[in-house]
């Protein structure tokens, strides 16, 4: 039997990356998008990475984990997960649930916490028995995982600031200007449009626009529950042919159930299914047909692995969501990823709107679209000490302390309103 591992120390660390002005339901991107690095070094000498969002209330949750988890041993995720939950309700005085920038809102904030923690105990755990993480989650079913090109409604430009390297899409022309530089430079074979941004007539037409200039495309449309369930029903019927499905264009599995029960489209979620036990009753109705997993959210690699499994079960379709990050959560993406045999379609990614990365180049490259699964143990990626230190200096100057898309927007527009289910 083999020597046990235990945590020795644990750093978090909170950096800030610069973030183009990317619109969306709830506003506008900032100027720098905050994520947090968790390092777990263990007694035997392991370091295991962890990544996951970096607003103020998740780096105080991520310290107290941080500060209880001395002495646990590597291989215990189901004393990791109830050590969690004793400290948050010690934190919190109950499982109170946490909101990241008016988009997500999670009923607990135990998986989120959970998660980066997780991911770095099975970093250590594929690092210590020589093998992948993917393997740790039942085996590699494909040694590359295809990613979708992910478009935004987009300013030129921070106000205030010169025009970042993409430039303005605010119209059908600018859009498919956009998906041009994201095939070219990237290699995509599937695109998704971020909508909720225009009128649902204004995103129809990109969606067409982007369908003449890449025949033949997979293409996605996101509006995030802008549009009631009419609404939705109406866009589903004009683009039946064009889309391969529609994610969450209503708000809630109710909404969602109702768009279902009268379009042929297959709808997909990464806002009213996030949690195990929203499953059951959305199944029970038939509200989405494709689930987006998302490590992060959901409570790690092993619940996203299991929540593959239910899909499988269930006959619904798999695809993964993303929000702004960097290469540790990219490098569990696709570890996760490589391990689900019922990934139905391409994974979502924000990386190619970033300009700087913290993880040591050459491990993870895109491809065709797609990012080949890292042979080597663990995670398959080791930090940039130098750009973590500029990164980090980055977050400490840039004044920015939690996503306000919201805020943001209203600071350069100030009638500005959340447009959910509002068309
Ligand atoms: O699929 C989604 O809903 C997302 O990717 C959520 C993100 O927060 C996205 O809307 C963004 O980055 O603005
Ligand atoms: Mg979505």
């Amino acid at each position: 039997m083999g020597e046990p591992s235990r945590v020795s120390r644990v750093v978090v660390t909170p950096v800030a990356f610069a973030d183009p002005p990317l619109l969306n339901v709830v506003g506008v991107h900032q100027p720098w998008a905050l994520r947090a690095i968790v390092e777990v070094h263990t007694d035997d000498g392991l370091l295991g990475l962890g990544e996951t969002y970096g607003d103020d209330a998740q780096l105080a949750r991520l310290r107290a984990v941080a500060d209880a988890l001395g002495g646990h041993d590597v291989y215990d995720l189901v004393g990791l997960r109830r050590l969690v939950t004793t400290v948050l309700a010690k934190e919190t005085g109950g499982t109170a649930g946490a909101s990241f920038g008016g988009m997500l809102d999670v009923d607990s904030a135990v998986d989120v916490v959970y998660s980066p923690f997780e991911v770095a105990l099975l970093d250590i755990q594929g690092r210590r028995a020589g093998v992948p993480v993917a393997d740790l989650l039942g085996g590699r079913a494909r040694d590359e995982v295809p990613f979708s090109g992910y478009l935004f409604y987009k300013w030129a430009g921070h106000p205030g600031a010169e025009d970042d390297a993409w430039g303005a899409a605010l119209d059908p022309d600018g859009i498919v200007a956009q998906a041009q530089k994201m095939v070219d430079d990237w290699g995509f074979s599937s695109l998704k449009l971020k909508g909720g941004v225009f009128e649902p007539e204004a995103e129809c037409e990109a969606i067409e626009a982007l369908a003449a200039a890449f025949p033949g495309m997979p293409l996605r449309l996101d509006p995030n529950g802008a549009w009631t369930p009419p609404t939705s029903i109406r866009v589903a019927e004009r683009l039946a042919g064009t889309l391969e499905y529609l994610e969450d264009p209503t708000p809630g599995i109710p909404g969602m159930a109702e768009v279902a029960r009268s379009s042929s489209l297959p709808l997909a979620t990464n806002m009213c299914v996030i949690a195990l036990d929203h499953l059951p009753p959305a199944v029970a109705v038939d509200a989405v047909q494709v689930v987006l997993s998302d490590h992060h959210l959901w409570g790690g690699l092993k619940r996203s692995a299991l929540l593959a499994g239910i899909c499988q079960v269930w006959g619904m379709g798999l695809s993964m969501h993303s929000n702004s990050h960097l290469g540790v959560s990219l490098a569990a993406m696709v570890q996760l990823a490589a391990s689900c045999e019922n990934l139905t379609y391409a994974c979502d990614t924000h990386y190619p709107w970033k300009t700087q990365d913290l993880v040591v180049p050459g491990a993870l490259s895109f491809a065709g679209g797609s990012v080949a699964v890292p042979r080597t143990p663990g995670l398959g990626v080791e930090l940039d000490r130098d750009t973590l230190g500029v990164l980090h200096e980055q977050w400490q100057v840039c004044g920015f302390r939690e996503r306000a898309d919201t805020a943001y927007m209203r600071s350069v527009e100030p009638g500005f309103e959340v447009n959910t289910a509002r068309w």
